[in-house]
């Protein structure tokens, strides 16, 4: 686990930016180093102009006007570079954390909500980008101009620079006060909105349900509810700026002021130029605008703190379900598969599934029925170690499936699960889901394997037509379809099917049933049956209750035996 503040953990992401850096801060160098070169030529100008010298203050004006120039065009190559560097940083930081974040498990995903993780990988990561931007663009060159205008203003009158200092420290505890303030309520604002974006999301997602229950006026109340924390939350970080701003403006005027009086003094007393002094006090006034500017990016680096936090948290997460460091690859399977004692959890002390164990033979058709609850669905996520066993054993082929990697064993496994979710994207990118090539005539042969070329037809745009968020509509049908395509261009030798429980009319049942047979064929098959028709045909038939295999067979014997499974058939399946 990485100990280092937060910020320091971005330096490697900083560091592989180094060829646009370096030449960014060369600009920013020749930028700054002008700043007291024109500080002396304006200490010049003025004495020329006193003394009504108008073709030395000619020549002043036009060296001027050539160093402005080379300083603009620095200040170009700076604000360019630095952009660049530091949104690449961001680029880099969010793609690395949405990667991580695809390697968690299943249960990671259940605890957290979308919204937040949509917001960390967007917003904050923005945020993340512009600060560093903010840091490379205005604080180093701030922070150096800070250093050169003071080390010329020591060396132009020490006596006179100590005493500006004397207001130095006092400067320095209150942007630190004001800095941790900011800190804590940057976090709290950054959480409120994060809520607030889960709500929208979490709400629109399930509009339909919104509406049916008559709850908009609830759900208004709910958002106005967050709207408000969030609203006070921001509202601090904008209060503490408003009274930072006039405190600090109010001492640094009162420095330039004591300046300006221990120096007419010193005029007074002989022991200082006028000339000297005007340089002098042009360099104080020239401190004001990089004094802001650190103040400010102090603020926002706190505000950005926040956030960093935020996303970095993400990396530190570890998958519960990791490949082991021998793990081997899993060769291409005939679809045995053994469960050997196997008892699962997903809250301790309350157990799951327990000790169960089967044989599935390559190419057979199992169904697991039982009432709702009774463990299905948790004993085929465990194939895929979507969960990872607690005790017992489960093997492919004979291997223990914790003995190969993650992606080699999926690979062996296709799902059709119940709720056939499309992506947005084309119908064919859906159908080729993850794969990198799209091979269209493999994605037309496995359409109409699975009934799904005759519709995908009549779109005008073909495959090409564009489904998912602000996409077509498709019926449940159709989406199931689109579903089995994937999974037979997908072509495991194992399939886990989760039969959706909503009537389709017949004819769409019947084109779906028919493609789920093709599907099926070859494969060995975990189906979660809610349908009569699968249910008869399959060459095993599990019945579960409270997490054990109470009963198994094949539909005949299980009818035959007049436990469970007949009773459970002659309620579920005929009415
Ligand atoms: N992610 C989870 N975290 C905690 N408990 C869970 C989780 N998923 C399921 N459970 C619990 O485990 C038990 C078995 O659930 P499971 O979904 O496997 O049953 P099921 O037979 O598939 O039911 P259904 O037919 O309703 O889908 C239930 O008591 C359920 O509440």
């Amino acid at each position: 686990m990485d100990n280092r503040p937060n910020y320091w953990q971005l330096l490697p992401y900083i560091h592989r930016q180094q060829a646009i850096l370096i030449p960014a801060f060369v600009c920013t160098l020749v930028f700054t180093i002008y700043w007291p070169i024109l500080a002396k030529l304006g200490g010049l100008a003025i004495s020329s102009l006193v003394q009504g010298q108008v073709t030395a203050f000619g020549k002043v004006a036009a060296i001027t006007l050539i160093g402005l120039l080379i300083q603009k065009v620095a200040q170009y190559g700076q604000d360019s570079l630095m952009a660049k560097a530091a949104f690449r940083v961001a680029h880099q930081l969010r793609t690395r954390v949405y990667g991580h974040l695809q390697t968690l498990s299943l249960s990671y995903f259940e605890q957290t909500k979308t919204g937040d993780l949509a917001y960390r990988l967007t917003e904050d990561v923005d945020r993340i980008g512009e600060v560093v931007y903010k840091l490379f663009h205005d604080f180093v060159p701030s922070a150096l101009q800070l250093v050169v205008v003071f080390g010329y203003m020591i060396y132009l009158n020490w006596q006179l620079t100590a005493t500006a200092l004397i207001l130095i420290p006092l400067l320095a505890v209150l942007s630190g006060w004001f800095g941790e303030k900011m800190l804590s309520a940057a976090r709290r604002s950054q959480d409120k909105v994060a809520d607030l974006s889960s709500q929208v999301a979490e709400v629109f997602s399930g509009i339909r349900l919104v509406q049916a229950f008559a709850a908009e006026d609830y759900e208004v109340d709910r958002f106005s509810q967050a709207s408000a924390n969030n609203r006070d939350a921001r509202y601090s970080v904008a209060w503490l700026q408003a009274v930072q701003f006039p405190v600090v403006g109010f001492l640094y005027a009162g420095m330039i002021v004591v300046l300006l009086l221990v120096g007419t003094w010193q005029i007074s007393l002989g022991n200082l130029e006028r000339e000297g002094f005007g340089t002098y006090v042009i360099n104080a006034l020239l401190l004001i605008d990089p004094v802001n500017h650190v103040i400010q990016n102090f603020n926002e680096f706190k505000q950005g703190e926040a956030s960093v936090d935020r996303v970095l948290e993400l990396l530190q997460i570890k998958p519960l379900v990791q490949d082991a460091t021998d793990a081997k690859l899993m060769p291409v399977v005939t679809g045995r598969v053994d469960y050997r004692d196997v008892s699962f959890a997903y809250e301790v002390d309350q157990p799951v599934l327990q000790q169960v164990s089967l044989t599935a033979q390559p190419g057979q058709t199992i169904a697991l029925v039982g009432l709702s609850g009774a463990g299905k669905t948790t004993l085929v996520n465990l194939l895929p170690r979507f969960y990872e066993v607690a005790t017992g054993e489960i093997l492919i082929d004979g291997v223990n499936i914790r003995h190969v990697t993650l992606q080699s064993l999926r690979r062996q496994i296709g799902i059709v699960p119940q709720e056939n979710i499309l992506f947005s994207g084309t119908i064919a990118e859906n159908i080729a889901f993850g794969q990198k090539d799209l091979d269209m005539s493999a994605v037309a042969a496995a359409a109409r394997v699975a009934n799904a070329h005759g519709f995908i037809s009549q779109f005008s745009q073909g495959y090409h037509t564009w489904v998912g968020e602000r996409g077509v509509n498709l019926s449940g049908g159709q989406r199931q379809r689109i579903a089995i395509a994937r999974a037979v261009l997908f072509d495991p030798k194992i399939l886990i099917l989760d039969e959706a429980t909503s009537a389709l009319d017949a004819e769409s049942e019947a084109l779906v049933q028919e493609a789920l047979d093709r599907l099926m064929q070859g494969r060995t098959v975990f189906v979660i049956a809610h349908r009569l028709a699968t249910v008869r045909s399959c060459d095993l038939i599990l019945v579960m209750e409270k997490g054990r295999i109470i009963e198994s067979g094949t539909h005949g014997e299980l009818l035959q035996q007049a436990g469970r499974y007949a009773s459970f058939y002659a309620k579920q399946f005929q009415g």
